[in-house]
């Protein structure tokens, strides 16, 4: 479970402070799937790199799984970036001279899994993602943006972390590939017992996550939904 609590960040620009993340609070339970939308500039990246330790709080906290990462000296934060958090980006960020298999087991050889188990488990996951069995040996660049995209997903699932942070997972998508990401998250989140968090701005995908909090100006509210997912 991730709580966040009373998150703020603020910088100095020349004379002025600036906060986009103004006193955001809110706790998302193990495996679940959440979305925040937000106009530019309102503050969701800031935030994003917060709940992945990439900076740190002016003030506030996020404690995960009972961890307060407030309390941890920056050797544990980068551990906990490293070990816990799944990071997924908008321009998918793989390496694009290797194989999907080699991107997926990289992380793993950063934990030091042994060869023959990173290469099952990537293989593994790149089913589960639903990624063509003959494209696993194929190189990145050779693959299209949707496959692109399930290959970074399979890779942030790789080390079994327990939050994935998402960042427009889908603004390099068609409408139709978007929506097969979405419910990609969606199932995997089910699936792993991860608890996935994604920045879109695009509100129909929003639609379509169990809970949508809105950024405005660095305060974060949520979306009141009638139904559930599951
Ligand atoms: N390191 C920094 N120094 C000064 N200001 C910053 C810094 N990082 C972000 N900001 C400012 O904080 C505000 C929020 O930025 P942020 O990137 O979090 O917004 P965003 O909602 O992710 O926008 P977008 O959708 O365009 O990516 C912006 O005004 C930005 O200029």
């Amino acid at each position: 479970m991730i709580v966040v609590k009373d998150l703020v960040r603020q910088f100095k620009s020349g004379d002025r402070t600036i906060k986009p993340v103004n006193g955001v609070s809110f706790e998302l339970e193990k495996g679940s799937l959440a979305s925040i939308v937000g106009k530019s500039g309102s503050g969701k990246s800031t935030l994003l790199s917060l709940l992945g330790a990439l900076d740190k709080p002016t003030s506030g906290d996020v404690v995960v799984d009972g961890v307060s990462l407030a309390g941890l000296p920056d050797g544990k934060l980068t551990e906990y970036r490293r070990r816990d958090i799944g990071f997924v980006f908008q321009q998918f960020n793989l390496i694009p001279n290797l194989s999907a298999v080699d991107n997926v087991m990289l992380p793993m050889e950063f934990a030091g899994v042994r060869k023959a188990a990173r290469l099952q488990r990537a293989k593994e996951l790149l089913e589960q993602v639903q990624l063509d069995p003959e494209k696993h040996s194929r190189r990145t660049n050779r693959l299209s943006g949707g496959e692109q995209q399930r290959v970074a997903i399979a890779r942030a699932l790789a080390n079994e972390p327990k939050l994935i942070l998402a960042d427009e997972p889908t603004g390099n998508l068609d409408e139709q590939t978007g929506e097969h990401i979405i419910e990609l998250l969606s199932s995997l989140s089910r699936d792993h017992n991860t608890t996935i968090l994604v920045v879109t701005h695009d509100r129909s995908l929003a639609q379509k996550t169990e809970r949508c909090f809105r950024l405005q100006q660095g305060r974060l509210t949520e979306e009141v939904r009638t139904g559930s997912r599951r």
